[in-house]
């Protein structure tokens, strides 16, 4: 199915999700620009993943529309699935298989060919230094290998859109340089990306977009110029989405 000439790279709109009493995503409406890299920021708790899970697929919204370069992701998802690659929170990986037995598994469920599969299996865990853990039981890698692995699956399909949630948590500082050339390539390639962070310094130094969201909603939005303004995005940030009364808690019982 082709994509829409003119549309985002992901238009998200109205999306609502409530878990139980929890208004986990309250009407969250974003634009990421084709070729952009946005990166989407928020305290504990703020419907990120959440809303990222709507965005892919993995969670109905209750309310609200998802697009992938203009194909809705529920009433179209095979169209809108083939276009994303997606390292979700929390990805659950086939823990019996050797890593490159798991890409070329994922990559065959994908659809493509056996021999296409087993030469980009080949070089991403070239590429993401897990040339040795290819041989080696999925059950017994390390987060930052999960991840790593992880990072793999979303890239197998040659997507147009990478939606990354937290994509260098718990990845060293070697693999960490490694997974950014490797992004930075593909947005250099006209590739579109979003990812999840909690460190403001690596949004900073890699996305040219960025949304605050806060309580399921979206605090701001827009280039990273516009949402920082002239303080680091930091600042912004705790500016946004800190404690209006400013206090920082104290645990007294800590101080003798
Ligand atoms: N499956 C679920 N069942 C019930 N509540 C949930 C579920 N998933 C998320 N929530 C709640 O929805 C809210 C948003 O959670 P979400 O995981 O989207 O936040 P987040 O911004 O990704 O947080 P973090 O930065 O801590 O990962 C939280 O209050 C969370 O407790």
């Amino acid at each position: 199915m082709r994509a829409s000439p003119d549309a985002p790279a992901l238009r998200l709109t109205g999306l609502v999700k409530r878990f139980a009493h929890k208004l986990a995503v309250d009407h969250v409406s974003l634009e990421v620009p084709r070729g952009s890299f946005f990166g989407l920021v928020g305290p504990n708790g703020a419907g990120k993943t959440t809303s990222l899970s709507m965005a892919v697929g993995l969670l109905r919204p209750d309310a609200g529309r998802a697009e992938v370069f203009g194909q809705d992701m529920w009433s179209a998802p095979d169209g809108a699935k083939a276009l994303v690659g997606v390292l979700p929170d929390g990805l659950a990986l086939p823990e019996r298989l050797t890593g490159r037995e798991a890409l070329t598994y994922l990559g065959l469920l994908r659809g493509l060919a056996e021999d296409v599969v087993a030469r980009r299996a080949e070089e991403l865990l070239s590429v993401l230094e897990l040339d040795g853990a290819g041989q080696t039981l999925v059950i017994e890698y390390s987060t930052g290998m999960r991840k790593k692995l992880g990072l793999a699956t979303a890239l197998l399909h040659a997507p147009r859109l990478l939606v990354l949630d937290e994509p260098f948590e718990a990845v060293d500082p070697v693999s960490a340089a490694t997974i950014k050339t490797i992004l930075r390539g593909f947005v250099a390639g006209g590739g579109s990306i979003v990812l999840s962070s909690h460190v403001m310094a690596l949004v900073e130094q890699l996305c040219d977009h960025v949304a605050v969201i806060d309580q399921g909603r979206v605090a701001a939005a827009g280039t990273l110029d516009e949402v920082r303004g002239r303080r680091s995005l930091e600042d912004a940030f705790v500016g946004l989405v800190g404690d209006p009364a400013g206090g920082v808690k104290e645990l007294s019982w800590l101080s003798r």
